[in-house]
């Protein structure tokens, strides 16, 4: 089934928001301000692309989401990012509870130094105790879930280095959805691998969105439109347009969206 397909296919739940950006602006330091007053809704079970050229704020946004930036002393966000009401940008929100309901996979494949079952239960490990054979099934689930089990199954304990980029990609989701986080933020997730691979991760988050929510940031045009239900365009950190993929793509608002897309320039 061709991917186009496979998306017309899938029934969509009804529209529901699952976390909702009001008015976030975003500091690198004193000086340099990333984001002014974004403001959108991410849809529950829809995949959200993040498009733009470069340096006009993807992975600041993505990066407020689960509030990652925290980890680098002097940057700040201001706004509103909520999730279930709360505002995840306030300590309210412990960090641990909100990594949990909200993981995130890089741009290039991370994977442990570890076997391909530890880089799975290492993360669950850190929030649950859970037998040996509860361990092995929630491995297995997550395995399945990124379509790598079938391909790895007889060598769980083989060191996650050996497997090829699409694959440790696939693991790296695995472990993100082993957590059962409800959205899932990705960075670039294909940016380092080839065409083959990149269409294996395309086909997995278009089947992945019946059950998580999914942003995505993404330089390839023609990856938003194949795999994202609505794109949000922005510019020097400005959210230009937000809309359904389709009326985006074809029907731009906006004269630099339309200037964007049609690639008149970035
Ligand atoms: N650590 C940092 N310190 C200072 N400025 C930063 C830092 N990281 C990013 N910026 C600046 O913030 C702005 C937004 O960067 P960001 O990485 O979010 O853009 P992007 O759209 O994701 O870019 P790209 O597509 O190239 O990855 C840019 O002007 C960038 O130079």
């Amino acid at each position: 089934m061709s991917q186009v397909a496979h998306i017309q296919n899938y029934q969509a739940s009804p529209l529901k928001k699952r976390m909702d950006v009001q008015g976030l602006n975003f500091f690198y330091g004193k000086d340099k301000q990333a984001l002014f007053e974004v403001s959108l809704p991410i849809y529950k079970n829809r995949v959200t692309a993040m498009i733009g050229p470069s340096g006009c704020g993807k992975s600041t946004l993505l990066r407020c989401l689960n509030r990652i930036y925290e980890l680098y002393p002097g940057q700040r966000a201001e706004g509103n990012v909520l999730l279930d009401d709360s505002c995840v940008l306030t300590k309210k929100v412990s960090l641990n509870d909100l990594r949990a309901k909200v993981g995130m996979v890089f741009q290039k494949p991370t994977p442990f130094p570890m076997s391909i079952y530890d880089n799975i239960a290492f993360g669950i490990k850190l929030y649950e105790s859970l037998s040996r054979k509860e361990m092995d099934k929630r491995v297995r689930e997550a395995l399945e879930q990124a379509q790598l089990w079938n391909e790895v199954k007889d060598k769980l304990n083989s060191d996650a280095s050996s497997l090829s980029g699409g694959q440790q990609q696939r693991l790296c989701i695995a472990r993100t959805i082993a957590l059962k986080p409800e959205v899932i933020l990705m960075d670039e997730p294909t940016s380092a691998l080839d065409p083959i691979a990149t269409q294996g991760i395309e086909e997995l988050i278009s089947e992945l969105r019946k059950h998580y929510t999914i942003v995505i940031v993404t330089h390839n045009m023609q990856q938003a439109q194949r795999i994202s239900d609505y794109t949000a365009f922005m510019y020097l950190g400005e959210l230009i347009e937000f809309g359904e993929t389709e009326q985006v793509f074809k029907k731009p608002v906006n004269a630099r969206t339309k200037d964007y897309v049609q690639g008149t320039f970035g």
